[in-house]
């Protein structure tokens, strides 16, 4: 292997030691700690794992959480009622609703109803947009933790060839309006891209956020390039691996993530990160 790793584990905890610093600044002078409401619906074995991990870092970092554990019968209007509740709680500076929902639930119409100023996931259309237009909100987190990954690699993003492989409101679509922010030229390869072979072959920087395990193959990958890998994917084996074939393209990358390790732990970080810049606004600490 040619390629540095871009550890996450270890940036995650930088991120997450400067906020406990911070939150521990404050509340030692008689400041309330931050509040996070934690709502997951129904009992899926992956987002279980997830919620937990994200309680536990709150735990860590002093900031308080709210859990909400729901049944997978919960209708529209009770999580709708729950949400409401929240966005009027004082102690509460963040809410995340745990995604995916069961079927018979609508996850636009739940993020539209949570107060932007609280939805430290950054899915909210008004979060969305002032990603877009550069105003201050909060950024989604997974492609807020690639910005910070990247930031690792010491390269200058303005004029990279960057490709977004994968177009979800969660992941893709805000990754490309990041890294179009950042100065790069970006294209987003999705499911009617008809060469993406191609498209791969010319980026200094590929993210691969496709949900396809082993979609990138590691020749595609230019020499010296840098990959980042958002998927996750468990085989029956019980390992985890993403959508780049890692072993041949780390042979070319200069910089690539890690399955597991990678951008996984860089999402719970930017959520504490995000909870906390909803804590200091709202307590006007900027
Ligand atoms: N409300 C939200 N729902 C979902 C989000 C989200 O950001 N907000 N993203 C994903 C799941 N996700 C966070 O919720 C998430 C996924 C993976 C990891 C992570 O740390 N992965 C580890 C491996 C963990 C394992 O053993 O499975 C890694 O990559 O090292 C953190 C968060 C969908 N839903």
């Amino acid at each position: 292997m040619t390629a540095r790793l871009l550890d996450g584990r270890a940036v995650g905890a930088t991120v997450r030691a400067g906020l406990a610093e911070t939150i521990a600044a404050y509340t030692e002078n008689g400041h309330r700690p931050p509040g996070l409401a934690v709502v997951q619906v129904g009992g899926d074995p992956a987002s279980s794992v997830y919620v937990a991990n994200k309680r536990k870092a709150c735990a860590k970092l002093g900031i308080e959480s709210f859990s909400h554990d729901l049944k997978d019968t919960v209708s529209q209007a009770e999580l709708d009622a729950l949400v409401d509740e929240l966005n009027e709680d004082p102690r509460i500076d963040g809410i995340l609703v745990q995604l995916p929902l069961p079927e018979h639930l609508s996850a636009d119409s739940i993020i539209n109803r949570i107060d932007p100023d609280k939805d430290v996931d950054g899915f909210h259309p008004t979060n969305i947009g002032r990603l877009a237009i550069r105003q201050p909100g909060l950024r989604p987190c997974t492609p807020f933790g690639v910005m910070r990954l990247l930031e690792e690699t010491g390269r200058d993003l303005h004029g990279m060839e960057a490709v977004v492989v994968g177009a979800s409101n969660i992941v893709g679509r805000p990754m490309a309006l990041e890294l179009l922010l950042a100065g790069a030229t970006v294209t987003v390869c999705h499911r009617f891209t008809e060469d993406l072979a191609a498209h791969v072959r010319r980026a200094d920087l590929v993210v691969a956020a496709a949900g396809k395990p082993g979609l990138v193959r590691g020749e595609w990958i230019k020499g010296g390039a840098i990959v980042i890998d958002v998927g996750i994917h468990r085989r029956d084996d019980g390992t985890l691996h993403g959508d780049v074939d890692f072993d041949a393209a780390a042979e070319r990358a200069g910089f690539i993530t890690p399955v597991p390790g990678g951008v996984g732990p860089m999402t719970i970080a930017m959520l504490m990160h995000n909870t906390v810049t909803s804590w200091r606004r709202r307590l006007g600490l900027d």
